[in-house]
């Protein structure tokens, strides 16, 4: 159905999922694998909420996610990886550069341990009240190779800057 309308990509695994339908990393993995059967690209998100963040346990939980939701086929020609950490979703808010670069690296080694070369081809994106303001450090940083917008690709006014941003890199 998403193919017929015309979509190329899909998203899985995103917190509002996770939360509301109780969707599990289990169910991300099946669905990552049954777009791509379909020839879907995905976007799997991962992330940690305020309270998993506040008891540090943040690199564990996206560890988790990861081993249980990436597909053992998964290469950078379809997949993506998404870290959204939950608290920081249209809340204007957003983890330090060194807490965002600390995430993806251990994403990226799990993604090698799972994957294997393959991993190095996977982009992982960051997601999160990016903004013009944020948006040229966040993409600056270690093992970052994109964003996930949400509310600021709503209007020109606020995602120009931010395309603006990544092609000043
Ligand atoms: O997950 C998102 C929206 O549901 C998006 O990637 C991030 O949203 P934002 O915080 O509004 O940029």
């Amino acid at each position: 159905m998403v193919k017929e309308v015309g979509a190329s990509f899909t998203i899985v695994g995103h917190s509002e999922r996770r939360a509301d339908q109780h969707e599990t990393s289990h169910d991300a993995w099946a669905k990552a694998a049954a777009a791509r059967r379909q020839g879907l690209n995905v976007i799997l998100c991962c992330g940690e909420t305020e309270a998993e963040r506040d008891a540090d346990r943040a690199e564990r939980v996206v560890q988790a996610q990861i081993e249980k939701s990436v597909p053992d086929n998964a290469d950078g020609s379809w997949f993506t990886l998404a870290y959204e950490p939950r608290w920081a979703i249209g809340t204007g808010r957003t983890p330090t550069l060194d807490e965002i670069a600390a995430i993806h690296a251990i994403a990226r080694a799990k993604l090698r341990m799972l994957i294997g070369d393959a991993a190095a081809g996977v982009r992982i994106l960051y997601g999160g009240s990016v903004t013009g303001a944020n948006a040229a450090l966040i993409l600056a940083t270690p093992n970052v190779d994109g964003a996930l917008v949400g509310g600021a690709s709503l209007t020109a006014e606020k995602f120009v800057p931010i395309i603006e941003a990544a092609a000043s890199l």
